[in-house]
C-alpha cells in the first residue's frame, strides 16, 4: 500500500465523524498534513485539488487547498511547520541547534508515520480490552509488544526551546491517535492516584501501565527530572511495562539520563531506570545555550523588590480585584485536602510566602490551586539557602506548575530571580569556589551555602521562568487564555 494511502486511513474515522456533523474542525497543520498525503497518494489537479476518490476528503480539504501549495507541503512533520512559523513571524529563526533538534523530532515523525499501524497508534482500531480486563487477559496470554520505532529523551539548557519543539512535534500528529502530552509532575500524580484505586492487586503498577498504555501509545512528558525517592523507586518497573506495552517516551529534561537523581536516597535502586531508558529512547542534547526567553522577553513588571515591595504588591492586588474586599475561604485543592485561600474576586489569590513553600505542600496542593486560580498574589519571597533549602525546592516547584497552568504570577521579594538563588550551588560550582572559602568573613558568608545538585540545576530553570513570567508576551498571553475560557 502506498505510504499516503496508509496515513489518510488513520484520518477517515475522524473526517467521517465530522462529514456526518456537517463541520470539519482540522487545524490547519493537520489540513496540511492530510492534503500532502493525498497528494502523495492521489495526485492533484491543475488548481492544486487533490483528486481523491473519496469525496469527504476533498470537501474536508477545499476550504484551504486553494492557499496550500502543492510543492509546500509534500512533506508534512515538525520541520516544516517549524518554517511556517518563522515565516509567519510566530518564532525567530532559531540557532542551529534547534534545527538539529527539529531534525531529530522530523525523523522520529516520518518512523512514528511510517509504523504508525505496527505502533497501534490508531485509536479506533485498536481493542476496546481495557485496563484492568486488558491486564487480566495479559495473565492468561502473556504479550510483549515492544514498539518499533525508538522514542526520544531530549535534554538541555533552560530556555532552548525543548518544550516548543516538543509540543510543535505533537501537534503535527493525528488527534485520533492514542498520544498523551503531559508535564512529568501531573503524570506521576496521575500515577500515584491510580496505584491507590488498585491498592488491592498482587502487581498495581503493571495494572497502571496497561491503563497508561491503553489510552497514550505516544507519551510526551515535558521536564523529567526525578527528586522525590517515591517516584525513583517505582519508574523502573513503571517504565518496564509500559515499554513492553508498547509506549513510545518522546521526553524533555535538563538533565541527562546518566544525572537523574543525581545524590538521591537509595539512588542504586534507581540506576536500573537509567539503563532501561537509553535503550527505549535516542538520547540527544540540544547543545545550545541560547535562553529564548531572554530573547523574546520584555519585562512588564509584576515582580517586586525592595522596602516598599509587600505594599505595592497588595495595592496591585486590590486593583486586580476590584472594589471586592479579600475574604478567607477554605478551598479543596487535591484529594479531599483543602487550603484555606485569601480569595479575591477573578480568580485571584493572595499568599504570604510561608503558607504556600514553607507547610507540607506539594505538587498535587498547586495543581489543585491552579485548577480554581490563575493569578496568584505571593508576599516576601526570601533569598534560598542552606536554611531554606526545603521551601526553596517547593518554590522552584510551585513556578513549575504555575508555568505549565500558564498562570500569572505576582510577587514581593527579597531580591531579584538571580540573587534569591546565589546561594544555592551544584557541587562542580562549590569545587570551584573552594580556593575562596579561605579568608573568614568568606567562611561566615558561605556557611549558608546550599550545595544540592538538583536544586543547583533547577534554579536556572525557576529564574528563566520568573523572567518569562514577568514578560509582556507571557502576559498577553494569559490575558488571551482567560478571554476564551
Ligand atoms: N525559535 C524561537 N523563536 C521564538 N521563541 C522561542 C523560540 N524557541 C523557544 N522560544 C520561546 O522561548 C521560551 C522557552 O522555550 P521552552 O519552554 O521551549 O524552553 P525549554 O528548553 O523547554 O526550557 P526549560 O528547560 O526551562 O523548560 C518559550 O516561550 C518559547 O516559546
Amino acid at each position: 500500500m502506498r505510504r499516503g494511502v496508509r496515513c489518510i486511513r488513520h484520518f477517515l474515522p475522524a473526517i467521517q465523524r465530522q462529514e456526518y456533523n456537517h463541520s470539519f474542525s482540522f487545524s490547519r497543520s493537520q489540513r496540511n498534513w492530510l492534503y500532502a498525503n493525498c497528494v502523495s497518494a492521489y495526485g492533484h489537479g491543475v488548481d492544486g485539488r487533490v483528486l481523491c476518490p473519496e469525496f469527504f476528503i476533498s470537501r474536508a480539504l477545499s476550504a484551504d487547498v486553494a492557499k496550500v501549495s502543492p510543492s509546500d507541503v509534500t512533506r508534512g512533520g515538525p520541520l516544516v511547520e517549524y518554517e511556517r512559523r518563522i515565516a509567519a513571524g510566530e518564532l525567530v529563526d532559531g540557532d542551529s541547534c534547534q534545527v538539529g533538534t527539529l531534525r531529530e523530532l522530523q525523523r522520529l515523525y516520518d518512523e512514528i508515520v511510517e509504523s504508525a499501524d505496527a505502533c497501534r497508534l490508531d485509536r479506533y482500531s485498536t481493542s476496546d480490552k481495557s485496563g484492568r480486563r486488558r491486564w487480566l487477559w495479559s495473565r492468561l496470554i502473556p504479550q510483549s509488544s515492544y514498539s518499533p520505532v525508538k522514542g526520544l529523551y531530549l535534554y538541555g539548557g533552560v530556555g532552548t526551546g525543548k518544550t516548543m519543539l516538543m509540543d510543535l512535534f505533537y501537534e503535527q500528529l493525528p488527534n485520533n491517535w492514542r498520544k498523551r502530552r503531559v508535564h512529568f509532575h501531573d503524570f506521576m500524580l496521575n500515577v500515584h492516584s491510580r496505584l491507590q484505586r488498585h491498592k488491592g492487586v498482587s502487581d498495581p503498577l503493571e495494572v497502571v501501565a496497561a491503563e497508561i498504555s491503553d489510552e497514550a501509545i505516544l507519551l510526551c512528558l515535558d521536564e523529567f527530572m526525578v527528586t522525590d525517592v517515591a517516584d525513583a523507586l517505582i519508574l523502573n518497573r513503571l517504565f518496564g511495562h509500559l515499554f513492553c506495552n508498547g509506549v513510545i517516551l518522546v521526553s524533555t529534561s535538563n538533565r541527562a539520563p546518566s544525572n537523574l537523581y543525581e545524590g538521591g536516597l537509595q539512588r542504586d535502586l534507581f540506576l536500573p531506570f537509567i539503563a532501561t531508558l537509553k535503550e527505549r529512547c535516542v538520547v540527544h542534547e540540544i547543545g545550545s545555550s541560547v535562553d529564548y526567553r531572554k530573547l523574546t522577553s520584555a519585562e512588564q513588571g509584576f515582580y517586586f523588590v525592595g522596602k516598599d515591595s509587600s505594599n505595592i504588591l497588595e495595592q496591585k492586588f486590590q486593583q486586580l480585584i476590584g472594589e471586592q474586599t479579600a475574604v478567607m475561604q477554605q478551598v479543596e485543592v487535591v484529594m479531599g485536602r483543602t487550603l484555606r485561600v485569601p480569595l479575591g474576586a477573578n480568580g485571584c489569590a493572595y499568599f504570604h510566602f510561608e503558607e504556600l513553600c514553607d507547610k507540607p505542600l506539594g505538587a498535587a496542593d498547586y495543581f489543585g490551586l491552579f485548577n480554581k486560580f490563575h493569578t496568584l498574589a505571593l508576599d516576601c519571597v526570601p533569598i534560598f539557602g542552606l536554611h531554606n533549602r526545603t521551601a526553596a525546592y517547593r518554590f522552584v516547584t510551585l513556578v513549575d506548575v504555575m508555568y505549565e497552568n500558564h498562570a500569572r504570577l505576582l510577587c514581593s521579594a527579597e531580591a531579584s530571580p538571580v540573587e534569591l538563588f546565589e546561594k544555592i550551588v551544584t557541587i562542580s560550582d562549590a569545587r570551584q569556589m573552594a580556593p575562596r572559602t579561605s579568608t573568614r568573613s568568606m567562611r561566615k558568608d558561605e556557611s549558608n551555602l546550599c550545595v544540592d545538585n538538583e536544586l543547583g540545576f533547577a534554579k536556572d530553570r525557576t529564574i528563566s521562568r520568573l523572567t518569562e513570567m514577568n514578560s509582556k508576551e507571557y502576559l498577553e498571553q494569559h490575558a488571551a487564555m482567560l478571554a476564551i475560557n
